[in-house]
């Protein structure tokens, strides 16, 4: 059943009951209404024959003409009354048929005695008095039948009044027990509905939205259920358009990150990036007050290896030092391109003597892994000036003091490194290029 057709019976089972009780009521006032006319009317018949009585006696004593035209009169006004009597079920019916029988009688009597009053001997005077008695006697049944009459028409009147209590007392009772029965069934559709949406209220909130809620029938619940679903539907689409985008737009900024920070040719970190890095790292380094270095290496003789094979060639070889480097570096050192043919690497917890060591362990690889062209062996070597970091300085401080390093041991004459102290950590290794 639709839900509006439930809510619609609760106001119309109210007004059906209320219009049964109203027209019980009514027909509780018009049956009351008839037994008062009933009364009125038996009341009137009782005048009429306490008339007719009392005419009687007077003619006994006195029969004049008077009398006769009274009775006559009185007579005739009963005869009126019973004709005309008000509508009555059929037990009251047959009884006033009988009031009619006997007042057809009363007047063949009354003539009678009019004839032995006129004719009055010893003889009829016995007879008159019984004319008289049946007369008499038969005004005080008609009394008695049409009092029997109003006593009929109450009994009638209580037992309807009976029955219309316990037609009205079922119908509320009744009505009552199925508005009931109709309201606990709505509360239950109601309550299993309300569940059924918080559970899929959670379960959105939760993040999941293949939980889609079903339900049987047709009602008004059934299609708001649907447009939850619906709703839902449109919720997942648009969050996993939301979660793509995302996604694309976390890696397209990681891509732009890496462009901005990386050197396209070396793939190491550019100047940017080291300058970034270095500030980091200076911060740290002061904070728990940790040894941090860095080395600046410079390719030797680099344009003669550009003048000799090619700017190309130049290239891979920046490319070849750089994986080298990294090869023998940890994973925190920063190796970046600092300008040219020139790199750093950055390398936190570091002294300088660790730092010093890399640098010859750099040397070292370019010297078992030598760079090849076209199967020749090109050789490669750097110079190295090697710098920590004082805690007091400036990055540019510290690459200053790296360059001055690196400086001498250009002037030391190249394949070298140099300590920003005044000592020489590792001879060259191969001198063969100076
Ligand atoms: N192939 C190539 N060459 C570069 C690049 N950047 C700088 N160079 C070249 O590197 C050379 C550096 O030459 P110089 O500054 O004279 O130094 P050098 O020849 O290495 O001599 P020293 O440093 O004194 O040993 C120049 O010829 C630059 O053109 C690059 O990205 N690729």
């Amino acid at each position: 059943m639709k839900l509006r057709t439930q809510l619609f019976i609760f106001p119309m089972g109210v007004v059906f009951i209320t219009v049964c009780i109203f027209i019980s009521l009514m027909w509780i006032w018009r049956q009351s209404d008839s037994v008062l006319e009933r009364e009125e009317y038996v009341a009137e018949i009782h005048s009429l024959v306490g008339q007719l009585e009392s005419n009687l006696l007077l003619y006994e004593e006195n029969p004049t003409r008077a009398y006769i035209y009274r009775w006559e009169e009185r007579h005739k006004q009963l005869t009126m009354v019973l004709h005309h009597s008000p509508t009555l079920p059929s037990d009251q019916q047959t009884l006033l048929n009988s009031i009619k029988g006997l007042n057809r009688g009363l007047n063949v009597l009354f003539e009678r005695l009019q004839y032995l009053s006129r004719n009055s001997t010893p003889e009829t005077d016995a007879l008159r008095r019984h004319f008289k008695d049946k007369l008499v006697t038969q005004l005080e049944t008609i009394v008695e039948d049409s009092k029997q009459l109003v006593v009929m028409a109450r009994q009638s009147l209580r037992d309807s009044q009976l029955n219309q209590i316990i037609m009205i007392g079922s119908i509320l009772l009744i009505g009552a027990l199925l508005l009931s029965l109709l309201a606990m069934s709505l509360s239950v559709r109601i309550r299993n509905y309300l569940d059924l949406l918080k559970g899929g209220i959670k379960a959105l909130e939760a993040g999941n939205f293949s939980n889609k809620l079903t339900s049987a029938g047709e009602d008004e619940f059934c299609e708001f259920i649907n447009e939850f679903n619906q709703m839902q539907k449109t919720l997942e689409e648009t969050t996993i358009s939301r979660d793509a985008l995302q996604k694309e737009i976390d890696q397209r900024t990681y891509a732009l990150k890496h462009i901005a920070s990386t050197d396209p040719l070396t793939q190491v970190s550019n100047r940017r990036k080291l300058m970034e890095q270095a500030e980091l790292e200076m911060a740290r380094a002061s904070r728990h007050k940790s040894p941090l270095s860095l080395l600046l290496i410079d390719a030797d003789h680099f344009k003669k290896i550009n003048d000799s094979y090619g700017h190309a060639v130049g290239d891979q070889v920046l490319i070849h030092l750089c994986r080298l480097s990294e090869a023998v570096m940890r994973e925190n050192d920063l190796i970046a391109r600092y300008g040219g043919e020139e790199f750093v690497i950055l390398l936190p917890h570091t002294d300088l003597s660790g730092a010093g060591e890399l640098a010859g362990r750099i040397q070292q690889r370019l010297k078992d892994q030598p760079f090849k062209h076209e199967g020749q062996v090109i050789p490669i070597t750097i110079s190295v000036g090697v710098a920590s970091y004082t805690y007091d300085q400036s990055f540019a401080d510290l690459i200053a003091q790296a360059d001055r390093a690196l400086y001498q041991a250009k002037q030391s004459g190249r394949n070298c490194i140099r300590l920003s102290e005044p000592k020489v950590v590792l001879p060259a290794s191969d001198q063969s290029l100076h």
